[in-house]
């Protein structure tokens, strides 16, 4: 399923009326789809208040309001602009409504909002289709964000259509202030600003309607990652041994960082990872052997540590820098992994280190993947991390694109670039695991899976998706407070079949 920017939502929305379906039609059929939606939860003491802006958002919440009277709920009507400026589809939606005699109000003046507040204190849920994807960068006018103010006071349901009014449906931030929505009702496909920055926060909880329009009429670029589209895990044949699901070495760890490696090394075993071999300086090699699972392998290594060094025993893949620290070069071991030719999977501070070496990137034959979260990238790419925010996707498929690496930039909704320009949006994970340890679990994840003849960008998918499914999963059954980077281990086993 694609992610689209409002721009190409626009394109898409002209490519159906072209071909056939008039505007008014769609904004129809997703006022009827949203009205299903909200029905669902109404019983008939429902009150609900419907916020209509000025433009094709505002025409959407008409059509919820007529349906949502047709079978017989109580509905208050607001329009949060004259009538003269509505967009040409509003302007039918609300004569279709006057036909009807269904009366609707006008936000004019400080008396129409304390009519408002009124109604409020009697209202069961409050309906925001004051701006949607149509939302100009400019200053709101206050009178909005006074209507904002008060809807996000209102202590019931708040529902917003497609997006909630006054975030960007591009970016994820906000124009001034803008609503809280518990629940975000959204039209054919996510939009970017669902998924960045503080979009997640500002949406609530997503539900997608279809109203017919084809995604194929703009160029294939965003995704947002279903089960469905992972080429993991592949079907095991009878006749195999544990090289065929292995051998995954992890370069991890350093003096009161020993537990990083023994978090990959466990990421990658439990998702199937058939062999590893853990790589650890000399000074915690005893504490590391004392506490890493039995099935895995733990060596020490000096700074100058070759990919040919470690190449015999069949080794598939190489994941280097949870929990290495800073205080030793590890540049030069980077250059030497990247001209070697097992892929690499370069996490946490070994980002640190790459930064040093990074047109070695350019140079190498092998593939590659980095896993920074935005701090990280920041660094790598020097980069202040305020601009990057403003256009995430602009700076990782360029970075991607220009170095030939997989990024996966962490967040709430993690990104995952590839070197073809293809960007998958991934679709699970909580705030919970926001936590200690959860990224070197995630590298050793993403290491185990490339360990399974599997390319790196499918590694990476695939990874990142189970990691935050294992971390859904526990939160579901025990909330997200006591999850660590241990309970998304010991749930990956629930997930991961
Ligand atoms: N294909 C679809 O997904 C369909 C979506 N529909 C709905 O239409 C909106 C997008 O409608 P559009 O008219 O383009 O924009 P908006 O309603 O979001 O807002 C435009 C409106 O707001 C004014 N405005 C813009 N920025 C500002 C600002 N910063 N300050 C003040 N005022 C601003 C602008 O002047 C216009 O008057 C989409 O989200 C869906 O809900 C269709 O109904 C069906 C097809
Ligand atoms: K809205």
């Amino acid at each position: 399923m694609k992610v689209v920017t409002p721009k190409e939502m626009a394109v898409m929305d002209r490519h159906a009326v072209a071909a056939g379906t008039p505007s008014i039609e769609l904004m129809e059929r997703a006022g009827h789809a949203c009205a299903e939606v909200i029905k669902v939860d109404l019983d008939e003491k429902a009150q609900i208040i419907i916020l209509c802006g000025p433009g094709n958002n505002g025409g959407d919440g008409l059509v919820i309001g007529r349906s949502l009277i047709e079978d017989g709920y109580t509905v208050h009507l607001f329009l949060t602009a004259d009538r003269e400026k509505l967009s040409e589809d509003s302007q039918i939606s609300l004569k279709r409504l006057e036909d009807k005699n269904i009366p609707i109000r006008t936000l004019q003046d400080d008396a129409d909002l304390e009519d408002l507040s009124l109604i409020m204190k009697r209202a069961t849920h409050v309906v925001d289709a004051i701006f949607g994807t149509g939302l100009v960068d400019k200053e709101i006018p206050a009178s909005y964000n006074r209507i904002f103010d008060l809807v996000n006071d209102f202590d019931r349901e708040k529902i917003a259509i497609d997006i909630p009014s006054g975030l960007r449906g591009d970016i994820g931030l906000t124009i001034g202030n803008g609503i809280f929505a518990d629940k975000t009702i959204v039209i054919q496909n996510y939009k970017t600003g669902c998924l960045l920055n503080d979009g997640p926060d500002y949406t609530g909880d997503t539900i997608l309607i279809d109203i017919g329009i084809d995604e194929n009429s703009i160029p294939n670029e965003k995704y947002y990652t279903q089960e469905s589209d992972l080429k993991f895990p592949q079907k095991r044949k009878k006749n195999t041994h544990k090289y065929d699901y292995g051998s995954v070495v992890v370069i991890a760890g350093s003096k009161g960082m020993s537990g990083a490696g023994i978090l990959s090394i466990e990421g990658a075993l439990k998702s199937g990872g058939g062999l590893v071999t853990c790589y650890v300086p000399q000074d915690i090699y005893i504490p590391v052997v004392a506490r890493a699972p039995a099935e895995a392998l733990i060596k020490t290594y000096d700074c100058n540590i070759t990919s040919d060094d470690i190449k015999h025993d069949r080794k598939k893949v190489i994941l280097i820098g949870p929990g290495i620290g800073r205080a030793k070069n590890y540049s030069f071991i980077l250059e030497h992994l990247l001209e070697g030719s097992l892929p690499v999977v370069i996490d946490a501070d070994g980002i640190h280190h790459l930064a040093v070496v990074v047109d070695s990137l350019k140079e190498s034959k092998t593939p590659v993947v980095i896993t920074p979260h935005f701090a990280e990238f920041s660094k790598l790419i020097d980069v202040p991390r305020e601009d990057i925010l403003k256009d995430p996707i602009g700076y990782g498929q360029k970075f991607a694109m220009e170095y030939q690496v997989v990024v996966v930039l962490k967040g709430y909704r993690t990104m995952i670039f590839g070197t073809n320009g293809e960007i998958w949006f991934n679709s699970t994970g909580n705030p919970g695991m926001a936590t200690g340890g959860s990224g070197d679990v995630l590298a050793g994840m993403i290491a185990g899976i490339a360990g399974q003849n599997v390319n790196l960008f499918e590694a990476a998918r695939a990874g990142v998706f189970y990691h935050g499914k294992a971390g859904d999963y526990y939160a579901e059954h025990f909330g997200q407070s006591t999850l660590t980077a241990h309970s998304i281990i010991e749930s990956l086993k629930y997930v991961l079949k």
